[in-house]
């Protein structure tokens, strides 16, 4: 690590990013002169004591071996919380309250069995931790009544188990991060298909434990659609589902593990169905007279069931901010709102899905803008996190927030969230950007997705929580989900406990007590 904690630079430092001058220009412009606020020195840092007894030291070191049980400074910082700007901040403040005691990393599901059953024998708080990059506090466990929290990281779960090329499917460990699916399914000729920003740390246990939602979702499908198994270690022992690929057997069990975020247990495989790796992908961008007419050409789309692999649309502030090329912010974007469109499959297929969607596109006033931007979009993808470190050292605050509903409702959604944030964030002095794009779509819906951008004040933590709040509380009132592919983590407890209501708070609680009687799976996430 260097002595200066850039977080958010994700461990390579080949891949730091400094922003253009242009972007630094653009900056001053939107938001007042430089206020320049750079991270703490590591060594400045506040770590809690280690809570964890000699003895229980040493049982850990017993069942993983001494190698695999960490107690030192530098493990246990980069286990600590995830990758939302609150986090961020709260390292680079030098506040690491969230460490966890000790970082444990066993090698197989007989392995988290055995800590898992420990640690719930003992009271000790369990964090699982994936690729570390929840953004809604997933991984800040609360140590009220427990001795101590240890993070158990699943990097060593990394195999590819089984391939079942008949089926089309593949069973994973839980540590697999994204590019290692891809990179292991790819020797067999098949890919996952699930490309969240995140791609290149998360992990498939995440992807699971989160309910994860990648960027070709609309061809490829959500995460929680590809997974038909899942092994999961929980206090009461492991627990295996999925038989089938399909059953009337009871409630979907599955899905009460899907989503559970560490609460239910830790989960170990998964099971997924996987596809023929394609041949050719092509992206191309579109450009609309506005939003809302680009939204109506999705819905049509979505509708009439032409499911394009990626389908993306920036609202006007995006499309003029060109999100998709940072090196050109600024650049005129030539107005409206623009729509990326990504096929991928054999040439044919490519094809015949291009020209199908062309013609639904442009009977709908959209216009053609060829492959150039849609190329540079998918190459530069997975770039943009990289910039956060660069933005917080300039005191700017970004963050995003995300959300779904019903066509329907949609505008009024879109509306209201952008006026709470845009409010909220002016209250405080700090006129913020706002911009969105509908980020996967549905038959029946589809999903919103925000950036925000301001100046910081003195305490910006309290700042974006203000923003979080008031979006929060309009996204409810709109009727949205209070997230759709982020989870609930700890910040959004609140609003999930209105979202499912007193009987599903009771249900939830009511398994979290039969499957996790010590309570120390993840405590403090998720459940209300
Ligand atoms: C820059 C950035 C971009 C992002 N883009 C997207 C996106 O496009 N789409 C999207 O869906 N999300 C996105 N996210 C959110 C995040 O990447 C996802 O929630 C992801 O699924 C988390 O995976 P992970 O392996 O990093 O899990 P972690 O962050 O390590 O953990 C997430 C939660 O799951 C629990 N958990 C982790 N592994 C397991 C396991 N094996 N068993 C049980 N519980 C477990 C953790 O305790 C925690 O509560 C983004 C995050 C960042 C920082």
């Amino acid at each position: 690590m260097s002595d200066r904690m850039h977080w958010s630079r994700w461990g390579d430092p080949a891949r730091t990013t400094t922003l253009p001058a242009n972007a630094l220009a653009m900056l001053e412009l939107a938001f007042g002169p430089p206020a320049p606020r750079p991270a703490v020195d590591q060594q400045t840092v506040q770590l809690p004591a280690v809570g964890l007894p000699d003895d229980v030291l040493d049982a850990l070191r017993d069942a993983i071996g001494v190698e695999h049980v960490d107690a030192g400074v530098e493990p246990r910082l980069l286990h600590t919380g995830g990758k939302s700007t609150p986090d961020l901040l709260a390292l680079r403040g030098g506040d690491a309250a969230a460490a966890p005691d000790a970082v444990l990393r066993p090698a197989d599901h007989d392995e988290v069995q055995a800590l898992v059953s420990f640690c719930s024998e003992r009271r000790i708080a369990v964090v699982p931790y994936g690729g570390g990059t929840s953004v809604v506090g997933g991984l800040t466990a609360s140590r009220d009544g427990l001795v101590a929290v240890v993070a158990i990281d699943l990097g060593r779960l990394d195999r590819l188990v089984d391939v079942d090329e008949v089926s089309s499917t593949a069973v994973l460990q839980a540590g697999v991060s994204g590019p290692r699916a891809e990179e292991l399914l790819g020797e067999h000729g098949m890919t996952l298909g699930h490309f969240p920003q995140s791609f290149e740390f998360a992990t498939v246990g995440g992807f699971a434990a989160t309910r994860s939602s990648g960027q070709s979702s609309s061809g490829y499908g959500r995460f929680d659609t590809m997974v038909v198994g899942l092994k999961v270690a929980t206090p009461l022992g492991t627990w295996e589902l999925g038989v089938a690929p399909a059953s009337a057997a009871g409630p979907d069990l599955r899905q009460l593990v899907l989503g559970s975020e560490g609460t239910l247990g830790i989960v170990t495989e998964v099971r997924l169905a996987v596809r023929t790796k394609p041949a050719t992908a092509v992206y191309e961008t579109w450009r609309f007279p506005t939003f809302v007419d680009g939204a109506t050409a999705m819905r049509t789309l979505t509708q009439d069931g032409i499911n394009p692999t990626v389908l993306r649309l920036s609202d006007e502030t995006e499309t003029s901010l060109n999100l998709a090329k940072p090196e050109s912010i600024g650049a005129d974007s030539g107005g409206g709102a623009l729509m990326v469109c990504g096929y991928e499959g054999t040439d044919g297929r490519v094809e015949r899905m291009r020209r199908e969607v062309g013609e639904v596109l442009q009977g709908l006033g959209g216009t053609p803008l060829g492959a150039e931007d849609g190329e540079q979009w998918a190459e530069g993808r997975f770039d943009a996190p990289y910039l956060r470190d660069a933005l917080l050292d300039e005191g700017v605050l970004v963050e995003t927030l995300e959300t779904a509903t019903f066509w329907g409702d949609l505008d009024r959604l879109y509306a209201e969230v952008k006026a709470a944030l845009e409010g909220a964030l002016s209250a405080q002095g700090t006129n913020p950007i706002v911009l969105c794009h509908i980020s996967h779509v549905y038959r029946t819906g589809a999903s919103l997705y925000f950036t925000v951008a301001c100046r910081e004040t003195d305490d910006p933590r309290a700042q974006w929580y203000a923003a979080k709040q008031a979006a929060s509380d309009a996204i409810v009132a709109a009727g949205g989900t209070i997230t759709h592919h982020h989870a609930v983590g700890r910040d959004h407890r609140p609003w999930y406990a209105e979202e499912i209501g007193p009987i599903g708070t009771d249900v939830l609680r009511a398994v979290k007590r039969s499957v996790d009687p010590a309570g120390v799976l993840n405590p403090g996430v998720l459940i209300p």
